[in-house]
């Protein structure tokens, strides 16, 4: 198999986030191997072209859908698709959908369970934490309470356009208006700016010169006040009076209300929504938007979850772990604009709140007073650094970092406070699974786990993590010097033993039991495979993954499925 070669084969699983795993054979070696080719469908079958290969990871960019799959029950929901690409599974029931996350989720944290430590590779049946599936979103369409649309054009000179990026491009713009994951209050929005632009001939700002007008329009809607604000964000390179377009938005029929209208002028070079100056056209620069009884004020750029609805399920979810923290310092950790914080505010003693964005803490601080909460800190700043400065130790500990999870660094301050329980609110399972180790060897274990989509129709899923702290049994001290001279380790061994640990491509059983059973058309359970290796005197910890649960008294692969293991146990170099 070489990069560029084209194969077909079917998307057998994804693996989160959308990682399809296609098996094929290649014919050059006469071997299977297993290829990740994205943006597919589990159950297609497809084309792709091979575009890197490594010894045990190989990729392919996908081509063309041969066959569509049994699983895509119904017909796309907007025009947009698949081009947009932030919809992939909108032809799947959404219960499918659902459980097809869940089993995701479950992968990658079973993984890090035995990586670990909590779960051993050879016995996966111990995997004693309990994993509580997935809870839907109350809404499965119009559930985004935010949308970014940007200006631009779908093809080189075309017409303006205004809507998401077309999937994989940084340029091309597709008019996304009858997008289903916002309110059809979004589009009538989208389609009034559009229009009215295209008529007054404004240019859009180019990302390669940097030249032109028109950036964003970012829209915000609350789902349980229908408070909306519009935000159009232009560069300085023009001036134009609005007051025209402003008129036109204030006449749409909407089934909630524009609260605020604003022009941002943003002249960064970087592709994102920010503001060198805030002018307000229209009405004020805030909405309220209420959770679990609460409100919260929402400013243009302030965190919020995007799916009011579904964060109504996540915190719940979160709290429901979180249990009585009555007498407690809580630290809310990424705090945002404080939601957590105050949901728990009045059955705990003190709440702190970390935030990075000072805008949000700000808010946090004005929520809570609105909320008539008197017994919460926000403090604005770094986690990493704030945690140096805070003289108050918590006694449990909420997390909820951005998608890429918590520097590690971070984790080890966190990790110091030994707090006998903590909950983790993750966006981002894969971060949260790397993250998982790193607790897990700070002597935590994982109890509980529950997942929450927040987003459906696409690759994301949230996931509720709780933690309990192992007490150690004893404890001994040893002291270790480093250097040259007798009785010290020297630092040439500790390099050498640390190029012997670094991270080698990761094997696990469920590689494996693909791998055979593409080749030999049998499956093997992961006992099996657990037995020829302790037979062979491998490692226990080479291979691991614990998916599976043991049904019945543990029998012994017979001699071809022993055979099947070993040749599976060299192609993945395991066995030299
Ligand atoms: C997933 S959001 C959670 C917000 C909040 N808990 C909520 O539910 O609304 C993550 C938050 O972490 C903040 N953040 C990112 N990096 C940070 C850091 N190093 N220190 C503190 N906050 C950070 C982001 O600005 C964002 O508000």
């Amino acid at each position: 198999m070489k990069k560029g070669e084209i194969y077909e084969g079917m998307i057998e699983t994804i693996e989160f986030p959308n990682k399809g795993i296609v098996w094929v054979k290649d014919e050059s070696v006469g071997e299977t191997v297993r290829v990740i080719v994205k943006n597919g469908m589990p159950g297609q079958k497809v084309r792709f072209q091979i575009n890197k290969k490594r010894k045990n990871r190989c990729e392919g960019r996908l081509l063309e859908v041969l066959e569509k799959s049994e699983r895509e029950v119904r017909e796309p929901v907007c025009d947009a698709f698949p081009a947009c690409g932030g919809c992939m599974y909108q032809t799947m029931a959404y219960k499918d959908q659902l459980s097809m996350k869940a089993g995701q989720v479950r992968a990658l944290i079973e993984d890090a369970l035995v990586r670990g430590g909590q779960v051993k590779a050879d016995a996966p049946e111990e995997a004693d934490y309990v994993f509580e599936g997935i809870q839907g979103s109350p809404l499965e369409f119009g559930y985004r309470n935010k949308m970014e649309f940007s200006f631009g054009d779908a093809v080189k000179d075309g017409p303006l356009t205004l809507g998401l990026h077309k999937k994989g491009s940084t340029y091309d713009v597709l008019t996304t208006g009858d997008c289903k994951i916002v309110h059809e209050d979004f589009t009538k929005i989208l389609k009034c700016v559009l229009e009215y632009c295209r008529e007054q001939k404004l240019s859009y700002y180019r990302k390669m010169s940097h030249e032109g007008y028109l950036r964003h329009l970012l829209v915000r809607r609350a789902q349980t006040t229908g408070d909306i604000l519009v935000n159009l964000v232009t560069s300085s390179q023009a001036e134009h009076d609005f007051t025209e377009l402003v008129e036109e938005l204030l006449k749409l029929e909407l089934e909630g209300h524009i609260t605020g209208i604003l022009h941002i002028i943003n002249d960064s070079l970087a592709d994102v929504v920010q503001s060198d100056e805030t002018r307000i056209l229209y009405g004020k620069d805030y909405f309220y938007e209420t959770i679990l009884g609460l409100k919260f004020k929402i400013t243009p750029f302030s965190f919020f979850q995007t799916n009011s609805l579904g964060a109504e399920v996540l915190y719940s979810a979160a709290r429901n772990y979180i249990g009585s923290t009555k007498d407690m310092t809580v630290f809310d950790l990424y705090s945002g604009t404080g939601t957590i914080a105050q949901i728990l505010a009045d059955v705990s003693k003190k709440v702190i709140g970390v935030e990075i964005v000072e805008e949000a803490v700000e808010a946090a601080r004005e929520n809570a007073v609105l909320n008539h909460l008197d017994n919460c800190e926000f403090i604005a700043g770094d986690v990493l650094k704030v945690l140096d400065d805070v003289e108050e130790k918590p006694d449990f500990i909420v997390l909820d970092p951005p998608r890429d999870g918590i520097h590690p660094k971070a984790l080890e301050k966190i990790i110091q406070y030994q707090v006998p329980k903590m909950v983790y609110i993750s966006c981002k399972p894969s971060s949260l699974a790397r993250d998982l180790e790193i607790l897990l060897a700070g002597g935590y274990r994982v109890e509980r786990v529950q997942c929450v989509d927040m987003f459906p129709a696409t690759v994301h899923v949230e996931t509720v993590v709780m933690l309990s702290h192992k007490k150690p049994d004893s404890v001994i001290n040893v002291k270790v010097e480093f250097g040259e001279g007798e009785g010290k380790v020297p630092l040439d061994n500790i390099a050498k033993r640390a190029e012997a640990y670094k991270p080698k491509e990761r094997v696990t059983y469920k590689m494996i039991k693909e791998y055979i059973e593409a080749k030999y058309g049998f499956k093997v359970h992961t006992a099996y495979i657990a037995e020829v290796k302790r037979d062979l005197g491998l490692p226990m910890y080479d291979v691991p993954n614990a998916v599976e649960e043991l049904k019945q008294p543990r029998k012994h692969p017979t001699a071809e499925k022993v055979e099947a293991i070993k040749d599976a146990l060299k192609y993945f170099d395991i066995l030299k």
